[in-house]
């Protein structure tokens, strides 16, 4: 009966959804097991029980009671335990979880990481790509550059050529004009010769006295000759006998054979024949008187030279008055300004330079070899010019 009594709980107390509290008096439940009272028990007064049955009936609650604390605690263990496991697998899970999403972390770092690389490669290659372009055209532009640069090169150079040509030409008619000039000039020199004064003609002309003492002063157009000639007469006594002087004079003398022929020559900055001037500079000797001449501006060719020292008288010395063009130039040109030479202008003196260089300069050198040039500087005053001087004609003629 025990057994019976017992049996039931305790299969109940193994499987727990067996229990029926309807097999229970809710009073001894409620008593016994302090359980609350089945919510299906009947309300109302205790029916009357025997003090045995009670007795059983108590006893059986507290097997029962037994039975289900036992179950209870059983249960308590299994849920704790359930709980445990529940526990432990939810920690698992978390555990899980946390890989995971730590997994999943890495991978979206990972892929971060590839995006970032990818972009860097992309803006690598926009960059590269960028200079490239860049590059390309900065060689671009440094071709073009090249390329102009050699046009305008090429272009001046062509300019230049046909500056030079241009200039060539120019030269070439200018002598082409000046040979005619010259031509036409002697051309009429020899139908002229026949008309000059016979000593001109023949050059045979009278002696000078022995005692004559002639200097030749040379020097390029405008060095300074006439102006230290002029201190010279003052002070030595002597008789300046200026060539173009001379010249000029006979061109404005009326009734003068030679006046167009001269003018021509002067104004083109050439020679005018030997027999002339070397003429005109024997009579002007011989009606001078005198024994002393500063022979200005002559001999300018070397035929004049060794036909004057031939036929009139030899030079004592040159003296010789060095100028640069520049400032002969700036001289002349200031001149020309009151002077009224027809010489006295660029296209005449540009001529007259280039007949000095040529003609007139090799005869200096000619009494240089000979050692009768005394070189005095003009690139002074006038006065330092003239002291210069004194002492080249105080130490040669006193
Ligand atoms: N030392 C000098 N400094 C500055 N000017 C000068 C000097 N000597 C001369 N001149 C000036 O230079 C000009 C040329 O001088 P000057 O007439 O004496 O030269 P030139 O050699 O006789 O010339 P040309 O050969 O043409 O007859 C004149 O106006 C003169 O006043
Ligand atoms: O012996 C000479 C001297 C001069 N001339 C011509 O005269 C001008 C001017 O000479 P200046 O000495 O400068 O006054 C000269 O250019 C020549 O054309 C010459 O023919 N012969």
């Amino acid at each position: 009966m025990w057994r019976s009594l017992i049996r039931p709980s305790c299969r109940r107390a193994r499987n727990p959804s067996l229990i029926s509290t309807r097999t229970l008096a809710p009073q001894v439940c409620h008593a016994s097991t302090s359980l609350p009272a089945h919510p299906d028990a009947p309300k109302g007064p205790h029916p009357k029980i025997s003090g045995p049955a009670l007795l059983i009936v108590a006893l059986t609650g507290v097997g029962v009671a037994a039975t289900w604390k036992t179950h209870v605690e059983q249960r308590q263990r299994e849920e704790h335990q359930a709980l445990q496991a529940a526990e432990e697998a939810a920690k698992k899970a978390a555990e899980k979880v946390a890989q995971v999403a730590k997994e999943e972390q890495s991978k979206l770092a990972q892929k971060a990481k590839e995006a970032k690389a990818k972009v860097i490669q992309a803006t690598e290659k926009v960059v590269q790509s960028t200079q490239k372009a860049a590059q390309q055209a900065v060689e671009k532009t440094r071709e073009e550059v090249v390329h102009v640069k050699e046009t305008v090169v090429h272009k001046a150079q062509q300019a230049t050529e046909a500056t030079g040509k241009a200039v060539q030409k120019a030269k070439e008619q200018v002598s082409d004009a000046v040979k005619k000039v010259t031509h036409k000039a002697e051309a009429v020199v020899p139908a002229a010769a026949h008309k000059l004064p016979s000593a001109a003609a023949s050059l045979s002309l009278s002696p000078l006295p022995d005692d004559t003492t002639v200097v030749f002063v040379l020097g390029g157009p405008g060095a300074g000759k006439g102006t230290q000639c002029a201190n010279l007469v003052r002070d030595y006594g002597f008789v300046h006998l200026s060539a173009g002087d001379l010249l000029r004079a006979e061109q404005n003398r009326s009734g003068s054979e030679y006046g167009e022929l001269i003018n021509s020559y002067i104004k083109e900055g050439q020679i005018v024949p030997m027999e002339i001037t070397i003429a005109l500079l024997h009579k002007a000797m011989k009606e001078a008187h005198s024994s002393r001449f500063l022979v200005d501006g002559f001999p300018r060719k070397m035929d004049q030279a060794l036909k004057f020292e031939e036929e009139v008288c030899e030079g004592k010395f040159i003296l010789y008055f060095e100028c640069p063009e520049e400032e002969m130039l700036k001289r002349l040109l200031k001149r020309g300004e009151t002077s009224g030479r027809v010489d006295d202008n660029i296209e005449s003196i540009k001529k007259r330079f280039q007949t000095f260089k040529d003609t007139s300069f090799p005869v200096i050198e000619h009494y240089e070899a000979k050692g009768k040039v005394k070189t005095v500087s003009c690139l002074k005053s006038v006065e330092d010019v003239y002291a210069d001087t004194k002492k080249v004609i105080d130490e040669l003629v006193g």
